[in-house]
């Protein structure tokens, strides 16, 4: 598999809560796809870096709606990445069912959506930690049958083994 274009790529990550989206993005950055990190208004946590998880900024920061590849509201606070992000020749983009539907009904023509979903069983997750708030997000996810997706990856065995998985998806994805 091999993409060729001249207009901006953004390899979308999608899956449940703990199937390891940040994983993957992370591994796919160190080998030379970088991800867009969303804007927030959401308060920085003690643990967390200024442009690692997020972009944490104030409403007034806030662009228009035009300017925007994906908007979302969660509990009181907004997230959001730039079309300024989006590009970059090749990124990735960690976002939920219904950001991927926006984006791709959006901007049909200005990237070239590839659609990875990673697939792994719930008693993984758990055992990995995922906590009661992560669950119940999901509950409010809509589902995109698997068969449209671009890219299915399993998450079922060692982390070792997902991240040897990931960096050979980049590789290809690179070639
Ligand atoms: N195959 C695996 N074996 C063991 N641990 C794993 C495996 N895959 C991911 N993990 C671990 O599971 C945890 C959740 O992974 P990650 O944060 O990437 O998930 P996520 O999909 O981004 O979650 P969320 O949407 O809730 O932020 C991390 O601690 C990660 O190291």
């Amino acid at each position: 598999m091999k993409i060729k274009a001249n207009i901006p790529v953004i390899i979308t990550i999608v899956g449940p809560s703990g199937s390891g989206k940040t994983t993957m993005a992370n591994i796919m950055s160190e080998n030379g796809i970088p991800t867009i990190v969303s804007y927030t208004t959401r308060p920085m946590r003690e643990e967390e870096t200024n442009g690692k998880e997020h972009w944490f900024v104030t409403p007034e920061d806030k662009p228009q709606m035009s300017e925007m590849i994906a908007y979302t509201q969660f509990g009181e606070h907004e997230y959001w990445a730039t079309l300024q992000q989006a590009k970059q020749k090749i990124c990735t983009y960690v976002i939920d069912e219904k950001g991927l539907k926006y984006l791709k009904e959006k901007f049909p023509n200005s990237f070239i959506i590839f659609s990875v979903y990673i697939n792994r069983s719930i008693d993984d997750r758990i055992n990995c930690g995922i906590d009661q708030q992560r669950c119940e997000r999901d509950l409010n996810r809509i589902e995109i049958p698997l068969n449209e997706y671009d890219y299915v990856i399993h998450n079922n065995y060692s982390l070792e083994e997902f991240k040897q998985k990931v960096k050979q998806l980049t590789l290809s994805l690179l070639k």
